[in-house]
């Protein structure tokens, strides 16, 4: 599987990267993964409508098709700034997350990228069918082929020290609540490994 992403470096380069993944300086990147219908773009969606002009955001879909409205392979990033902390450190803090599945994650291991493994986890295989024929973009092949895809993903998942988060999908906003305290652990730790100003970090 291919890796395609841009790296954004907090003063505007953007360094586009296919197949081999560079180290980079500031935030670590957030790796989101987890099976289709696991509720990755939903909670994704939901950052970025709470950090309207704060936080851009995103993601790459690297296997499936896009769905209307979606460009594919598109990559989007978590951009913070204007946060008090942030511009009193005058520098624009910037986390990338990557949506990437199962294979991209090994393919991200194998690298020095050094990122934040989120594992997105439905609560079970029947909650997970359920939303994806709710959610009525599959045809009954794909649904198929994703759940087998869902249960072999689910297995690989439980390997102990694959993800350093595991967020199990049941409540919308309890599920949220934990990416968010997720990504702020990540701007924190940044925070003082870059800045070493603890004072900033209350
Ligand atoms: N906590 C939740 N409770 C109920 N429904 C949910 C929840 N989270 C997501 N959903 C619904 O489940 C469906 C699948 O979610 P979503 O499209 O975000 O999954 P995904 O992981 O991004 O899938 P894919 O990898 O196929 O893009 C959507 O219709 C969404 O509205």
């Amino acid at each position: 599987m291919k890796v395609n992403f841009v790296l954004r470096f907090s003063e505007g380069r953007f360094l586009s990267v296919s197949g081999v993944i560079l180290a980079m300086a500031g935030p670590r990147p957030v790796v989101m993964s987890g099976p289709s219908g696991a509720g990755k773009s939903t909670l994704l969606k939901k950052l970025l409508n709470e950090f309207d002009g704060v936080f851009g955001f995103s993601v790459s879909h690297t296997t499936r098709n896009p769905r209307p409205g979606e460009e594919n392979g598109k990559v989007f990033w978590l951009i913070s700034d204007n946060k008090a902390a942030v511009q009193a450190v005058q520098a624009k803090n910037l986390i990338c997350i990557l949506d990437i599945d199962m294979q991209g994650v090994k393919n991200i291991k194998r690298t020095d990228l050094n990122p934040i493994y989120v594992s997105i986890q439905p609560p079970s295989m029947e909650i997970l069918e359920k939303r994806l024929r709710d959610r009525k973009t599959e045809s009954e092949e794909s649904l198929q082929k994703r759940l087998h895809a869902a249960k072999v993903d689910m297995e690989i998942s439980k390997e102990p020290g694959l993800f350093d988060v595991v967020i199990i999908n049941d409540d919308l906003n309890i599920a949220y609540g934990k990416l968010k305290d997720a990504l702020l652990e990540v701007r924190l730790s940044s925070l003082s490994v870059h800045h070493k100003r603890p004072d900033l970090l209350n």
